[in-house]
């Protein structure tokens, strides 16, 4: 598991850590893997233009450190100083390894081969200054690497207010921040690498703000059939969806349960669907019981009725698109799917507000239902009534494709209806979906259906260990 921890959490560990070590230690670990990350994004040092951007805190001292490594293995390093008080240590570190130091940007070199911003870390406010704005403006085009974080955003909540750096990568220390994953810092935040500084000991009872599934936790959290499996204890999981106007979500709704994590998949819906369902998967069967069942997707008009009739069965549901709009209640042990869109018209907010916090807004729907909630976007948000909260690093931008989310109601739902727990299932589903989309793109463009044909193949990989 993949867990970025809170600011507060991150320098009491730090703290902890360092009263066991000597001065300094933490910074030089921080410094030397901040290097090696440079170095090979760059593939080698000598001769390579190196810019500093250093603001005046400790992340600053970071950048300067790690600048005088590269400059010591035969990098050109040029230091712009950002505050009249740099690390003090870090600066004379740099200036002996035969470093540049600037006071403003008039003295700095037109190009470079790559910019590290340690203009602030964990203790930056949110925006930037326009000396910043102006130093960044000066390499367009160059990669940027962030110290710990990309500057100018909100650490602890991935929110953006301001200008704030657009990174390539950021190198971050100790454990993740919450800015990396949620969005839309984690879109500022570009690849992501840690530097192990041994934090983990004095981070193993602070309670992560987010964390991300990995391949080895899906794998654990698979089921599977055991020796003397029958189609029933695998699970039967039913959909309602689909109608006239929308018999396609119905479709992909069922492409995505049928992907052989239960035993048996249902369909209830309108004659001309159904057919229409059963001619593309045949093994589909009509009413009757289900462990959990997917309401909502291309229902129209009928998503109440929709609802109202899975709801008397008292299973858990994935409640999609059209039956969101008619939750008027908690619903414990339910999933509620919603895209930014959907969400914001059930909260009764603007939908760029839920974009601009999507953390503090799929919490309080987990909390408003008394369910999980899981927030589709670009890195979708599992949260639990708890406060508990997954994101899905998995998937590509191909994926914001129509009908993608059908195939995620059904695929959620099989995990239901085969027993996950409704976090588990909600985040292992999310997790299967963006990886199978990331396989079927390849790095081109997709389509719903292709994402749900992919899911076996994915799954095939997953059990037997690969990825
Ligand atoms: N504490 C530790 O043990 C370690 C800390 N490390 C580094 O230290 C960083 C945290 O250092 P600090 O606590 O000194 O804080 P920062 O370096 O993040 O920044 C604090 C300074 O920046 C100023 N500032 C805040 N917001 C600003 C803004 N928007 N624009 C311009 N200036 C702003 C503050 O007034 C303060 O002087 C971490 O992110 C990490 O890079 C690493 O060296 C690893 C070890
Ligand atoms: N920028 C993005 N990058 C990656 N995935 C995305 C992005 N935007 C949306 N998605 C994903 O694409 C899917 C779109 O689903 P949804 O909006 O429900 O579409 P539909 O209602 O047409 O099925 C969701 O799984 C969502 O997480
Ligand atoms: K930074």
């Amino acid at each position: 598991m993949l867990r970025a921890h809170s600011v507060a959490d991150v320098r009491r560990a730090e703290s902890l850590a360092m009263a066991q070590l000597p001065d300094g230690a933490l910074m030089q670990r921080a410094a030397a893997g901040l290097a090696a990350a440079v170095t090979d994004l760059l593939g080698g040092t000598y001769g390579r233009r190196v810019v500093l951007l250093v603001g005046a805190g400790d992340n600053g001292g970071d950048a300067l450190w790690a600048g005088a490594r590269l400059a010591g293995r035969g990098a050109h390093v040029e230091a712009l100083l950002l505050s009249d008080r740099v690390h003090d240590e870090g600066l004379a570190a740099l200036r002996r390894a035969g470093g540049l130091v600037r006071e403003d940007l008039d003295g700095l070199a037109a190009g470079a081969d790559v910019v590290l911003d340690g203009i602030v870390g964990i203790g930056g406010r949110p925006g930037l200054r326009p000396d910043a704005v102006a130093a960044l403006d000066r390499f367009p085009g160059v990669p940027v690497v962030a110290v710990d974080v990309p500057s100018g955003v909100d650490v602890d909540t991935g929110r953006l207010d301001g200008p704030h750096v657009r990174a390539d990568l950021t190198v971050t220390f100790g454990t993740h921040k919450a800015a990396h994953l949620i969005d839309p810092a984690s879109m500022a935040s570009g690849a992501l690498h840690l530097v192990d500084l041994g934090l983990d000991p004095f981070l193993e009872h602070a309670a992560p703000v987010v964390e991300a599934l990995q391949p080895d936790d899906v794998r654990a959290l698979l089921p599977r059939p055991g020796p003397d499996a029958q189609k029933y204890t695998r699970g039967v999981v039913g959909v309602r969806a689909g109608s006239g106007t929308y018999p396609g979500a119905a479709l992909l709704a069922v492409a995505g349960a049928t992907s052989g994590l239960v035993g048996m998949v249902r369909y209830v819906g309108p004659d001309a669907v159904a057919d229409t369902v059963r001619t593309a998967h045949p093994e589909v069967v009509g009413a009757g019981r289900v462990q959990a069942w997917v309401v909502g997707p291309g229902g129209g008009d009928d998503g109440a009725q929709m609802l109202a009739e899975a709801r008397a069965d008292d299973v858990p549901l994935v409640v999609d698109a059209d039956a969101l709009r008619h939750v008027d209640g908690p619903l414990p042990g339910c999933v509620l799917t919603p895209h930014a869109g959907e969400l914001s018209a059930m909260l009764d907010v603007e939908r760029t507000e839920v974009e601009a916090a999507p953390l503090r807004f799929v919490r309080e729907a987990a909390g408003r239902w008394d369910c999980v909630v899981l927030l589709k976007g670009h890195h979708t948000l599992v949260a639990d009534p708890r406060g508990r909260v997954r994101v899905t690093t998995t998937g590509v931008p191909w994926l914001a494709t129509a009908g993608a989310g059908d195939v995620l109601s059904g695929l959620v739902g099989s995990l239901l209806a085969a027993g996950l727990d409704s976090y588990d299932a909600a985040s292992v589903g999310s997790w299967l979906h963006g990886a199978a989309a990331t396989q079927a793109s390849g790095g081109g463009p997709l389509t719903a259906g292709r994402v749900a044909v992919q899911i076996p193949r994915l799954l095939r990989e997953l059990l037997a260990g690969l990825g």
